[in-house]
């Protein structure tokens, strides 16, 4: 299992080229078993997940072509034959799930093994289900998988029990091909939403409301081929914010959508990080320490809960005591004790940590939880002095394209150490 050494202390300068975002990307793979034309994406990030995604298509019969040089990926779905995600796919990555809507829409039938592991919290996809239930689908959970059938969906109005992202982008997918129309009450408005409904209008479907919480759907007899350009990443933009705003330094982000980074942007300026923006880029620096900044994670447009751990590095170096509380998963500290590993302070209570600020971190041997809590240890390394080493950092590859090259070439000293001396 690789690691990363980082040696703290290095102001960051220059410029990074912002990713595709992958929590769009994966969604938008999973369109594309809703037509037999193909599909092409540009923008695609070059990440395990998306490794993992194409993979699970493959099984499934997809055709896929990746370029990761030029970060585009061509996909046809015209000869599906296996309507099954099975359980060594799955476990790595609950997105799977994604394949469920697509598959029952168009081929009457699908096995989705459910997706194991907790990582941040329980995270069910009881509303999922409910959702292909309303939508008639028949469903049972038979041996650890979601099985589903139904001739063709019919569509429902259906409401959500709480906002669930990959909830509204499954059912979204279900809907464009029922038989009528269908209305997704307290739908999710993140900009991955966004990004999918307009893949999917390209590809024929006929949606309304994206963006707001009351999606309209007209299901179409079939979808047809398109090309698509996935947004780019906000929660990385997001995580190279924070790390300017706890090293130091002035960065410029390239390709970024800072419109889709309001919540982020306001908290990092109170915290002292001068940001300016254009259409696609975004230009932060910062002089001295970070002051504390105190925060509530909730859904679009809120403080997204992918943004956490990260924010809560840059608390960890402020002046003055910060109160944060994570409302979206109730699993999402895990980060903490390794942050205090470093000299953090921070106390936790239910959904709420207290972080008081220290005037330096010091660097530690470090374990990697999940992916943004990866990110939080690599920002609590460059704002740390002396060495960290990060362990497990395959939840950071998951999520993050060549994370510690984009920052050694702004001036971050971060070396990565193969499996094989790890
Ligand atoms: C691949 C992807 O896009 N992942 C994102 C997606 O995850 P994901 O779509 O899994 O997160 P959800 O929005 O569904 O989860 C929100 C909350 O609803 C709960 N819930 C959800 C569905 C359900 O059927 N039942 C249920 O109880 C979850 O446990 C959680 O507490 O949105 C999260 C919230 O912004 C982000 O942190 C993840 O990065
Ligand atoms: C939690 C995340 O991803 P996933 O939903 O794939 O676990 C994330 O992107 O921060």
């Amino acid at each position: 299992m690789d690691k990363l050494q980082i040696t703290g202390g290095q102001p960051l300068h220059g410029e990074i080229a912002i990713s595709g975002a992958k929590n769009a990307a994966l969604p938008i793979l999973c369109a594309a078993l809703l037509t037999a034309e193909p599909v092409h994406l540009e923008n695609v990030p070059a990440l395990n997940d998306i490794r993992t995604m194409l993979r699970l298509l493959e099984r499934m019969g997809v055709k896929s072509a990746h370029d990761s040089g030029n970060d585009t990926v061509t996909l046809d779905a015209g000869k599906v034959d296996f309507l099954e995600a099975p359980y060594d796919l799955v476990k790595t990555m609950r997105a799977s799930i994604l394949v469920l809507g697509p598959l029952v829409a168009r081929f009457g039938e699908a096995r989705v093994s459910l997706p194991g592991g907790c990582a941040i919290g329980q995270r069910p996809v009881d509303q999922h289900i409910k959702g292909l239930a309303a939508l008639g689908a028949e469903i049972s959970i038979e041996h650890g998988y979601v099985v589903a059938r139904a001739k063709r969906l019919k569509g429902a109005s259906i409401l959500t029990d709480m906002v669930t992202v990959t909830g509204t982008e499954n059912l979204m997918m279900a809907a464009v091909l029922a038989e009528g129309q269908t209305v997704l009450e307290n739908a999710a408005r993140e900009p991955e939403i966004v990004d999918l409904a307009e893949l999917l209008i390209e590809m024929g479907a006929r949606i309304q409301g994206h963006g707001t919480d009351r999606i309209v759907i007209d299901g179409v007899e079939a979808l047809h081929g398109a090309t698509h350009r996935v947004i780019p990443d906000r929660i990385e933009t997001g995580t190279f914010l924070c790390a300017v705003a706890a090293a130091g330094g002035e960065l410029v982000l390239r390709h970024a959508a800072p419109d889709t980074l309001g919540a982020v942007i306001d908290k990092l300026r109170d915290a002292g990080l001068a940001i300016e923006t254009g259409g696609d880029w975004i230009r932060a620096s910062m002089r001295g320490r970070p002051k504390a900044v105190g925060f509530r994670t909730r859904e679009y447009p809120g403080f997204p809960t992918d943004m956490q751990a990260q924010l809560m590095a840059v608390n960890t170096v402020a002046d003055g005591t910060a109160v944060i509380t994570e409302n979206i998963f109730e699993n999402r500290y895990m980060h903490v004790q390794e942050l205090a590993r470093m000299g953090a302070q921070i106390e936790i209570d239910g959904p709420t940590a207290v972080v008081t600020g220290v005037p330096e971190l010091s660097g530690a041997t470090v374990m990697a939880t999940d992916l943004r809590a990866s990110a939080s240890l690599v920002i609590a390394g460059l704002a740390a002095k002396g060495d960290t080493i990060i362990e497990r950092i395959y939840h950071l590859d998951r999520g993050y394209q060549r994370m510690e090259s984009k920052l050694c070439n702004v001036g971050a000293r971060i070396q990565r150490i193969s499996g094989a001396g790890a």
